[in-house]
C-alpha cells in the first residue's frame, strides 16, 4: 500500500484544487491531505473559512482518503505519523523541493518529494484561485 500526501490551505474549493489532489493521488493507493492551520498561513491573506471547515470539505472529495488538520508548530509531525511514500507539492507552492527532501531525510522519513502539475483554464471566466474568487465576490457584491 503506497501513501501520498498533499497539503495546502484549501480555502474555498475550486477545480485547481481538485486537479492537484487528483494528480497527488496518482502517486499512491491512498491520498492523505494536510490542511494548513490558520496561524501558519503567513505568506498570503488568512483563510476566510475555519480550519475544521476546510478539512471537512477536502475530506468530502472522492479522491481523498483522509484529511488531517496540520500541526500548529512542526509541519513534519503529521508526515511522521502518516509515513508516506510521496509528498506531492502543489505546482506553485513556495516550498523548495530539495529543502523539503533534505528536512525529511534529517527526520528519518523515507519518502520522495514530487511537484504536481497546474490546471489551465478550460473556459474564459473559470476561476482557479481562491484569491481571485474572493476578488470577484468583492467586485460583484461589495459596496
Ligand atoms: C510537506 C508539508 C507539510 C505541511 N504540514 C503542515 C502542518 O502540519 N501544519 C500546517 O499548518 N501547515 C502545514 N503545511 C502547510 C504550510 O504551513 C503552508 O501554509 C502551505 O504550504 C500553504 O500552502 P498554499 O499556499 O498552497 O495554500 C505543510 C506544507 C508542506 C509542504
Ligand atoms: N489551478 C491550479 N492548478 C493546480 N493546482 C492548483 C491550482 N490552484 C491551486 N492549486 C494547488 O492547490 C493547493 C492549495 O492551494 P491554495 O489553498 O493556496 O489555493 P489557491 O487558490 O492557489 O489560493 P490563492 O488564490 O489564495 O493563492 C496548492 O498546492 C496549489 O498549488
Amino acid at each position: 500500500m503506497t501513501r501520498a500526501i498533499a497539503q495546502g490551505t484549501f480555502d474555498i474549493l475550486h477545480p485547481g484544487h481538485v486537479h492537484y489532489l487528483e494528480d497527488a493521488a496518482s502517486y499512491g493507493d491512498e491520498l492523505h491531505v494536510i490542511i494548513a492551520r490558520r496561524g501558519n498561513v503567513t505568506h498570503k491573506e488568512k483563510p476566510i473559512l475555519a480550519d475544521r471547515q476546510r478539512r471537512d470539505m477536502v475530506a468530502a472529495l472522492d479522491v481523498v482518503d483522509e484529511a488531517h488538520l496540520g500541526d500548529r508548530e512542526d509541519i513534519f509531525v503529521p508526515i511522521e505519523r502518516i509515513d508516506p511514500d510521496y509528498v506531492v507539492l502543489g505546482h506553485d507552492q513556495h516550498h523548495d523541493e530539495s529543502s523539503i527532501q533534505a528536512a525529511l531525510e534529517d527526520r528519518g522519513i523515507d519518502c520522495e518529494v514530487r511537484r504536481a502539475s497546474a490546471r489551465e483554464k478550460r473556459y474564459d471566466d473559470e476561476l482557479l484561485s481562491t484569491g481571485r474568487i474572493i476578488d470577484r465576490i468583492l467586485d460583484e457584491r461589495g459596496d
